[in-house]
């Protein structure tokens, strides 16, 4: 089915981008779509450019070339108020998304209503309260970020993100560090959060089988260009090595696992060939 841009909320088209003109590409030719009302990952390996893509959605740092867009919007042409409003509607989760410790849970979910709007108490408290309950935490109100543990605070840090109801909410990690009880808590919270908000969700993610179980669409990374995309189901069925050696999580295929430059045994004494790859490609000027 053709898809129209009402259906897209946020998009990256030939998207080039680095962090200092002249220095290494980080992100080269990238095409995404990012479809309202689904949940889409974003996954590959370490320092591939993920959370970059998250950046350059909340206009932190601007592409290089081609365009972000969120709601139609050009993101690079938006000017201070326009961006403020933009990121108004996005709720950002980070990885260790740190509660301000000084005051409780309640006004931590409490704190971007308080910034954002004019909101009477009575209000403020109904929509905590609301955003509380859906974590489970609607009881842990009054306690103080030190009273409450690692898995917690991230459950926290969640309500926050989405106090204000935003159409777009990004995770950077967010399965990070989690016992595996936790986990499928946060995964389904994810997909549940994203329901009952009408919300469309982009996820940064390295674990496969909870994405999976979460995901409509998927998006590969590797050298700063997509490897491979589809939904869970197609990817699972592929053959391209690349998506074979991620899914499986093996550590050698198109992705080497080690950092390219000298063998080992060079390194121990034990062999100067020289090697194939020379450390010099590599080298940061
Ligand atoms: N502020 C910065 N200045 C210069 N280079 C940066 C900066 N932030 C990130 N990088 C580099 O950009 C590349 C992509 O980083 P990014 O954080 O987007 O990767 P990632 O895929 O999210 O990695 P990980 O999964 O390990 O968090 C990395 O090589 C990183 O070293």
């Amino acid at each position: 089915m053709e898809s129209t841009s009402a259906d897209i909320i946020a998009s990256l088209n030939q998207v080039e981008f680095s962090y200092a003109p002249g220095e290494r590409k980080i992100l080269s030719g990238l095409e995404m779509e990012f479809r309202r009302g689904k949940v889409t990952a974003v996954m590959g390996g370490s320092g591939c450019g993920k959370t970059t893509i998250l950046r350059l959605l909340g206009g932190q740092v601007l592409a290089t070339s081609g365009q972000v867009k969120f709601e139609d919007q050009d993101i690079s042409r938006l000017d201070h108020e326009g961006l403020i409003a933009a990121r108004r509607k996005m709720g950002m989760l980070f990885q260790f998304g740190a509660l301000f410790t000084d005051i409780s849970v309640f006004e931590n979910v409490a704190f971007p209503l308080r910034e954002h709007t004019n909101l009477d108490e009575e209000m403020i408290r109904d929509l905590v309260m609301m955003k509380l309950n859906a974590v489970g935490l609607r009881n842990a109100r009054d306690l103080m970020p030190s009273q409450i543990s690692g898995g917690m605070a991230r459950r926290v840090a969640f309500a926050r993100a989405v106090a204000l109801d935003p159409p777009l909410i990004m995770y950077d990690e967010p399965f990070a560090g989690l016992d595996p009880i936790a986990l499928g808590v946060t995964a389904h919270l994810i997909k549940d959060m994203n329901s009952a908000l009408g919300a469309t969700s982009i996820l940064v993610t390295h674990d496969v089988p909870e994405t999976f179980g979460i995901a409509d669409y998927v998006y590969f990374i590797a050298d700063g260009k997509i490897a491979a995309q589809g939904t869970p189901e197609t990817l699972r069925a592929s053959t391209d090595p690349f998506v074979q050696q991620f899914i499986h999580a093996q550590p050698d295929g198109p992705v080497p696992f080690h950092y390219p430059g000298i063998e080992i045994g060079q390194d121990f004494g034990l062999d100067s060939q020289p090697i194939s790859q020379p450390i010099q490609q590599n080298k940061v000027s």
